[in-house]
C-alpha cells in the first residue's frame, strides 16, 4: 500500500515536470546549445523511468489475421529445420523485437537499463494490438537477407483504405535498418530511396524482403522489395544506405 502511494507521488512529481530522465534531459548529454524543451513537449518524448521491462513484440497476438499467422508458422518452421549434414539448425532465425531500440545496440551485449529507458522504438509503442505495425522479421544468416511479415493496422491509413506512404517507408527503414545492424553493428540510415509501385490495402499482410547489396568501409547498402503475401504483386521497391556509427553519436558525442 505504502509502495503504491510512493509510486503515485513520484509519478505525480514526474507529470508535473520533475524530469527524472528521458530524451528531454538531452542538455546533459552534450546538446546544451539547444533551447530547453517546453515541459509539455518534454513529457511527450520522455519515457517513464520505471516502465515495464522490454517485451518481445514479434510474437503472435490476438490481432493477427490467419494469413499473418500462416506466414509466421511457415517461417518459424524454417527456423526449426536442421541441415542434412551436421544436424545443426538451419540458417533461419526469428529476430525478437523490443520496444527499446537500444537494448542490443552494441551487437548482442545489453546496454544499461538507464540507457535503454531513454530509447523507445515508436513502431513498438502503440498499446492497442493490431492498430499499427504488426511485424516479425526472420533473418537468413547464410544469404545475408531477411523477410518481414507485416500486417498494416487501421492507424496507418493514408489514401482511403490503403497504407500511408510514410508508414511504408517506416517499415522499410525498420527492416533494412535491422538487417544492416545485424550485419554491421550500430548504424544510422543515411539514405532511403523508395519507389511506390502499387498501393497496399489496409489490413492486408505483405512481405518485406531485404538483402545485403554491399559493404564499403562504413557504408552498408541494402535492397528491399515489398510484395503481396503470395509474392505475386510488387508493391514497393527500395534501397537503403546505412552508415556505421558509434552509439555515442546518438547522444551528441
Ligand atoms: C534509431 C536507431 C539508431 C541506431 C541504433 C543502433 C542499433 C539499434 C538496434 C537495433 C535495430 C532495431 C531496429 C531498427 C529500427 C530502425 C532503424 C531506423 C534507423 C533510422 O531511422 S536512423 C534515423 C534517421 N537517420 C538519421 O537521422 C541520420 C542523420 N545523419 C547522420 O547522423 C550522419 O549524416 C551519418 C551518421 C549518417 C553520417 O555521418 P558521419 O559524419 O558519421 O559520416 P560521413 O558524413 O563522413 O559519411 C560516411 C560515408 O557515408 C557517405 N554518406 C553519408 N551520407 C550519405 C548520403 N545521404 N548519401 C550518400 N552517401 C552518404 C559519405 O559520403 C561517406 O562516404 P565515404 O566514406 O565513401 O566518403
Amino acid at each position: 500500500m505504502m509502495l503504491r502511494q510512493g509510486l503515485h507521488l513520484v509519478r505525480k512529481l514526474y507529470r508535473d515536470g520533475f524530469k527524472l530522465t528521458g530524451l528531454a534531459g538531452r542538455q546533459s548529454l552534450g546538446q546544451a546549445q539547444l533551447p530547453a524543451p517546453q515541459p509539455d513537449r518534454a513529457l511527450t518524448v520522455s519515457s517513464w523511468p520505471f516502465s515495464s521491462p522490454p517485451r518481445d513484440y514479434s510474437l503472435p497476438n490476438e490481432s493477427w489475421t490467419p494469413e499473418m499467422q500462416r506466414l509466421y508458422d511457415h517461417y518459424s518452421a524454417l527456423c526449426e529445420a536442421e541441415t542434412e549434414e551436421e544436424k545443426k539448425r538451419g540458417p533461419w532465425r526469428r529476430l525478437p523485437s523490443y520496444n527499446r531500440t537500444l537494448k542490443y545496440a552494441t551487437g548482442g551485449r545489453c546496454l544499461s537499463k538507464v540507457l535503454q529507458a531513454k530509447a523507445r522504438l515508436f513502431t513498438r509503442n502503440i498499446e492497442e494490438p493490431g492498430a499499427s505495425f504488426e511485424y516479425v522479421v526472420f533473418l537468413n544468416k547464410q544469404e545475408k537477407s531477411c523477410v518481414c511479415v507485416f500486417q498494416a493496422g487501421h492507424l496507418l491509413e493514408g489514401p482511403p483504405g490503403h497504407v500511408h506512404g510514410g508508414a511504408i517507408a517506416t517499415i522499410i527503414d525498420s527492416v533494412t535498418g535491422t538487417l544492416a545492424t545485424y550485419l554491421s553493428g550500430p548504424v544510422m540510415t543515411a539514405n532511403l530511396n523508395i519507389n511506390y509501385r502499387s498501393p497496399i490495402p489496409l489490413g492486408s499482410v505483405v512481405l518485406v524482403h531485404s538483402a545485403l547489396e554491399k559493404v564499403e568501409g562504413r557504408k552498408t547498402s541494402i535492397s528491399c522489395r515489398v510484395t503481396s503475401s503470395d509474392g505475386g504483386k510488387l508493391h514497393t521497391d527500395a534501397t537503403g544506405l546505412f552508415v556505421s556509427i558509434n552509439v555515442g553519436h546518438l547522444f551528441g558525442a
